[in-house]
């Protein structure tokens, strides 16, 4: 029996990567300084899996910014628009990182590679792009460089890459329609011959991830699986290769998948527990079975009492030597370290019991296996008392319960989960309070988040500036940023969410039942992170929590400013979840604090109310049939937060990097009055669901791609407009950005939005001349 792990967080317990890669991009350390810095929290990474005891080091799951992006680099899908680059001498690291992000200097303006959701998770990946005659060119250099520096630490080493089919299925065909499997016979032999070189570096076990084995598959992609492990198995028989799913169970495909040429299966037993004793029965008796069974997704103790009973299970039906103990999935999604964790006010030292990060589910792997093994590791059985008194603490603790809130949830009616007329009479009593122009212009809600004011909040954390100070502060950004959309024409209003951390942990810390960490960062996309809080109580609105602000804001203006608030799958998916009730339990509980507030915001005034949900896609089950049990209770929930106001006021939600095809229904089921979307990477693709679903109420699909530092053109967005105003009826479209621009920096915003702007006057004035011609 041995331990492994399918991936470690990095970007360094200190947010070292980060750091370092902002620095490079802007021109503050050399190449050598951040290559060190990789270097530095690889050997960091390893040098914590050998003092846990982990038998067998990974290598392959650092990235500079995205393990997709990696693998599309080792294997050279670099699309054409990428390549004049060379000239100007960026190439390598530089070429890479401009793939990530655009580039626009020099005269060239390249726009970035698609980026998009990692399966249901907060992580977002970078999509490869693939030409209709895609070929490949093996790269593995940086590859072989890190399993040389792991090889170093004298341990079994595995290298992990993202299998051939699900490295297909990430991508999409750049220009042309088609299906990126075709691109598989010209994949395979790349992948071959890394397994060759690996081979020849010693490595026996290479982890090749398939999570698409957790979603429902067409008969072609099972076909594609097929043939491409009968294939690497005929090229290169001598290597191990393991195949890891995770993110949910392997369902009905177990039986084929176990029987499939490879030496070992990587099971996600905390996704789906249900799939052991299937495996049990069907796997092969001369192969491995990797058991999935510490939570990779979540941060609460491992049940070694509960996790013991699955290896015994497994022992029993396979013995002893064919078993790997594993995390479920890679630990990218969890913070590094809680003993970093010594100064937390936000955590309470018994919740803080309750919890293991990544460093502690690397000490969980070695304890239950030697737990598994008592008779010669007694000294390890302490540890299984001190683990099931935490568990059994948890489970008692009284104070994660508020009778008053479930019992306001029990007393729920149909009534709170509707507005009180259909939406045409809405849009027309909010057209007359309003008075919007045809093709509205808006913002997505938060503006630069900038060191300053990151550093102003800090202080004011650290109780170096006074409650005053701060929000005199606060009110002069919120001043500037209101004369500024003044000046450039906006027509709803923002405050521009500088007093939030995040937009989660923002309202987090104003509920009950969160705890929060100082040092819980966990990467969301490239150098960007984010602190879950976790949920581990009933969660209840205390105060008034966005009032203060946009009242402020409001009465700055006569233009209408947004209330901006956080929806409540959002909170709950971008949180750590509670394991000992129903999700919906915890999605009524933020949809009715929520409610409160909207409630609170409309009695101070405000006449447009944003509730954002970019996490709605995201919580989508990947097994379709579970997705119809989720979209009842999300869509329930999103009702019970946004339904209580009167017509005229007016409901937005926003959502991004969400793919909306198979969810239409209940899109329009959330009876938002304006939908914003992310669509301006996708060309506009993603309005066409909306555009077959005829959606009936308002939508503003992006035209202003925040994620890369460009700045797109005018005549660049009037395009796109004018393809929205093909899909979708121009009375319905909002003009906007895909989503906030924290990230951004002012002259980066100043420049867009006075384009954006610019783009909707042209467009509406074509509309308005056109219909003055049919109409003179
Ligand atoms: C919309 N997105 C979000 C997602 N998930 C969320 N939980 N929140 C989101 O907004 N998922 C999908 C997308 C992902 N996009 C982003 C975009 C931007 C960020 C981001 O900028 N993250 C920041 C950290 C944000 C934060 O909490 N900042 C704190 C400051 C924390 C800090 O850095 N403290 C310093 C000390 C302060 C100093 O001296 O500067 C420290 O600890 O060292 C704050 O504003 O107070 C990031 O920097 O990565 C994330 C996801
Ligand atoms: N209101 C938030 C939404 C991000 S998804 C923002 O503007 O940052
Ligand atoms: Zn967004």
């Amino acid at each position: 029996m041995f331990t492994h792990l399918l991936g470690y967080p990095r970007i360094g317990l200190h947010r070292e990567l980060k750091r370092a890669c902002e620095q490079y991009w802007a021109g503050k350390i050399s190449q050598d300084e951040l290559l060190r810095t990789g270097k530095m929290i690889r050997e960091s990474n390893w040098l914590q899996q050998i003092a846990a005891g982990i038998d067998w080091l990974p290598c392959g799951d650092f990235s500079f910014y995205d393990h997709v992006l990696d693998m599309s680099l080792m294997l050279g899908v670099i699309p054409e628009r990428f390549v004049p680059l060379k000239e100007k001498g960026v190439d390598g690291l530089d070429q890479y990182f401009v793939m990530a992000r655009g580039y626009q200097r020099d005269g060239l303006d390249i726009p970035a590679l698609e980026m998009t959701k990692w399966f249901n998770t907060n992580y977002h990946y970078l999509v490869p792009e693939f030409a209709p005659n895609q070929s490949f060119r093996l790269q593995p250099d940086s590859l072989l460089a890190a399993l040389a520096e792991a090889q170093a630490f004298q341990r079994p080493v595995k290298p992990i890459l993202i299998g051939p089919v699900s490295y297909l299925l990430l991508g999409k065909m750049g220009t042309a329609h088609g299906n990126p499997l075709h691109l598989l016979p010209a994949l395979l032999p790349c992948y071959a011959d890394l397994l060759r070189l690996l081979h020849r570096h010693g490595v026996q076990w290479v982890q090749l991830d398939e999570p698409f084995l957790a979603t429902d598959l067409s008969a072609d992609s099972l076909q594609a699986f097929r043939e491409a492990y009968s294939y690497l198995h005929g090229e290169m028989p001598e290597i191990n290769l393991l195949l890891a799913t995770y993110f949910g169970g392997l369902g009905n495909y177990l039986p084929q998948v176990v029987q499939w040429p490879v030496q070992g299966v990587h099971l996600d037993l905390i996704s789906d527990p249900e799939q052991l004793q299937p495996a049990l029965q069907w796997l092969p008796r001369d192969k491995w079975l990797s058991l999935g069974i510490v939570d990779g997704r979540n941060v609460w103790k491992n049940d070694f009492t509960y996790s013991l009973s699955i290896i015994e299970q497994a022992v029993q039906k396979l013995g002893q030597e064919r078993i790997l103990l594993a995390p479920s999935c890679s630990l990218l999604h969890v913070p590094y370290d809680l003993q970093l964790e010594t100064n937390s006010k936000g955590l309470p030292d018994m919740v803080k019991n309750w919890l293991a990060f990544a460093r502690q589910k690397l000490e969980e792997l070695t304890l239950l296996k030697q737990l598994a093994f008592a008779g010669t590791h007694r000294q390890a059985l302490p540890r299984l008392i001190e683990n099931q008194f935490a568990i059994e603490q948890k489970k008692m603790a009284a104070f994660a319960h508020l009778p008053e809130i479930q019992q306001r949830i029990a007393r729920l009616q149909e009534n709170d989960l509707h507005r009180l007329h259909p939406f045409a009479i809405r849009k027309a009593a909010q057209q007359r309070a309003l008075q919007l122009p045809l093709l509205p212009t808006t913002t997505i809600g938060s503006f630069p988040q900038t060191n300053e004011l990151r550093q102003l909040r800090a202080r004011w954390n650290k109780g170096e500036i006074s409650d005053k100070a701060y929000e005199q502060a606060l009110e002069q950004s919120i001043r500037k940023v209101i004369a500024l959309q003044e000046q450039i024409g906006l027509d709803v209003l923002v405050h521009g969410e500088f007093e939030r951390s995040d937009m989660v942990e923002y309202f987090a810390r104003q509920l009950t039942g969160f705890a929060f960490t100082e040092h819980g960062w966990v990467q969301s996309y490239g150098s960007r992170c984010v602190k879950p809080p976790i949920l581990y109580g009933d969660v209840a609105r205390k105060q008034d929590m966005t009032v203060r602000w946009i009242r402020f804001a409001q009465s700055l203006t006569s233009k209408p400013v947004k209330g901006m608030l956080t929806g409540p799958v959002t909170m709950l998916k971008w949180s750590f979840v509670r394991n000992d009730q129903p999700l919906e339990q915890t999605a009524y509980q933020l949809a009715l604090a929520i409610r409160d507030e909207v409630k609170a915001l409309e009695e101070a005034g405000i006449r447009v109310i944003q509730i954002d949900e970019p996490a709605f896609r995201e919580g989508l089950p990947l097994r379709k049939e579970q997705q119809p049990a989720y979209l009842e209770w999300a869509v329930k929930a999103f009702r019970l937060a946004s339904c209580g106001v009167k017509d005229e006021t007016q409901i937005h939600t926003h959502m991004c990097y969400s793919e909306f095809n198979s969810i239409m229904q209940p899109i329009a089921d959330l009876d938002a009055d304006v939908i914003t979307i992310e669509a301006s990477r996708s060309h506009m693709e993603l309005l066409d669901a909306f555009g077959d679903f005829q959606y009936p109420n308002d939508i503003g699909p992006g035209i202003y791609d925040i994620h890369s530092p460009r700045i797109p053109s005018a005549d660049e967005m009037v395009a796109l407009l004018q393809k929205a105003a093909r899909i979708i009826p121009v009375d319905q479209l909002w003009v906007n950005p895909d989503c906030g621009l924290k990230t951004r920096n002012w002259p980066e915003v100043k420049a867009s939005l006075q384009n954006m702007v610019a783009a909707a006057q042209r467009v509406r004035n074509m509309y308005i001349s056109s219909r003055q011609v049919a109409n003179p």
